[in-house]
């Protein structure tokens, strides 16, 4: 570290590599700083000597969890939003072809699920790919087990739902009791962001990680067992433990966009059948010498996730191909914007000196 006071930051998620690359932005007199929420055209960022407004005009697309070169003064500013390590994208609510960045820089996405409401597997499946392809690791967190009958009924749920989820963690802790909650934390590393939808317990489970009561937590409806989306805003908090938590509002219908690496993560177990399958580009719909049909007539694979499957790979696919070349268009032509800007400002910054 090259100062004292970036101690602070370490507290966000701060360490050596960042304050590596961050030294040309130093030496041009910006300083660090990570997005905590964003509002239009202006952030809360969190800075060495502590949080403040930024105006964030001058950059594309800010968002929570985002490392950035900060102009101070009077006017804070950020000139800058260092390369993300990862991102949580999901299809944008208005169904545009452009993805809407939920969080970035994110190490764990901990996928929250209610006991207390029948599983929705296909959720669980959606979520896991969104995860998978944002680069994070995915842990899946069951949440509210003391609303869950006996040990026997939970071993049941958790089995069901690791069977949709290879590779990924799986834990389980009820925030009302406490138990499970030690589990949780030592597993949840790093930046944390919680998804899942709304009356999932997020925020009830970010408090018990927090230690406090900070996190606003809604009633569940009696009715459909539906919470009221109760996070209004998206924000960022250091563990007492060490690591951040991201706390987002509830996700209730997430849509897929450019996510076929993910699905391949989450469907790994379909994909290794798949290099079975006569044809390379089986749909596994009714094709001669399907290894995937093959192994759901002799009940090794469920149907369900073979529908799931292929329904979401039909949904990312309609995504791609609808936003297609627009959408390539853009992301290369932001990369190329992004990584211009970043020359030029460090040629000009650097004669500057
Ligand atoms: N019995 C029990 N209830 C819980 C537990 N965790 C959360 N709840 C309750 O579930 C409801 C919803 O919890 P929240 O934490 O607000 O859910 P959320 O996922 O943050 O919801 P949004 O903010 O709307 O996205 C609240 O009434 C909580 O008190 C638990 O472990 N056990
Ligand atoms: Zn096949």
């Amino acid at each position: 570290m090259s100062s004292a006071s970036s101690q602070a930051l370490t507290a966000y998620g701060w360490d050596e590599c960042l304050e590596n690359d961050f030294t040309r932005y130093r030496d041009a007199g910006l300083i660090p700083a990570r997005i905590a929420a964003v509002d239009r055209g202006r952030c809360d960022a969190i800075t060495e000597t502590g949080p403040l407004r930024a105006d964030t005009t001058t950059v594309e697309g800010p968002c929570t969890g985002d490392w950035a070169a900060l102009r101070p003064g009077g006017r804070p500013a950020v000139a800058a939003l260092l390369p993300r390590r990862t991102a949580i994208v999901r299809a944008s609510a208005s169904g545009e072809s452009r993805g809407q960045v939920l969080a970035a820089n994110v190490d764990t996405v901990a996928i929250t699920v209610s006991m207390a409401e029948p599983v929705d597997l296909g959720r669980i499946e959606r979520l896991l790919a969104l995860a998978w392809e944002s680069g994070a690791r995915p842990v899946i967190v069951l949440t509210k087990a003391d609303q869950v009958a006996g040990p026997a009924e939970e071993a049941a749920l958790t089995e069901q739902v690791a069977a949709v989820a290879p590779g990924a963690d799986l834990v389980s802790c009820s925030a009302a009791t406490g138990a499970g909650v030690d589990i949780v934390t030592a597993v949840l590393t790093g930046t944390i962001a919680l998804i899942g939808v709304s009356g999932a317990g997020k925020s009830t489970l970010g408090n018990a990680l927090l230690g406090a009561e900070v996190l606003a937590t809604g009633t569940v409806r009696e009715q459909d067992g539906k919470g009221r989306h109760t996070t209004v805003r998206r924000e960022l908090r250091p563990l007492p433990g060490g690591g951040v938590l991201i706390d987002t509002p509830g996700l209730r219908g997430v849509g897929l966009i450019d996510a076929a690496a993910g699905l391949q993560r989450t469907f790994a177990d379909v994909e290794g059948l798949a290099l079975d399958c006569r044809f390379t580009d089986c749909a596994h719909d009714s094709e001669p010498g399907c290894a995937v049909l093959a192994a759901v007539e002799a009940g090794g694979l469920p149907r369900r996730r073979l529908d799931s499957y292929r329904k979401l790979q039909r949904e990312n696919e309609w995504i791609a191909s609808r936003g297609d070349a627009r959408l390539r268009a853009e992301r290369a032509g932001r990369y190329k914007e992004l990584s211009k800007s970043l020359r030029q400002r460090y040629k000009i910054e650097g004669k500057k000196r």
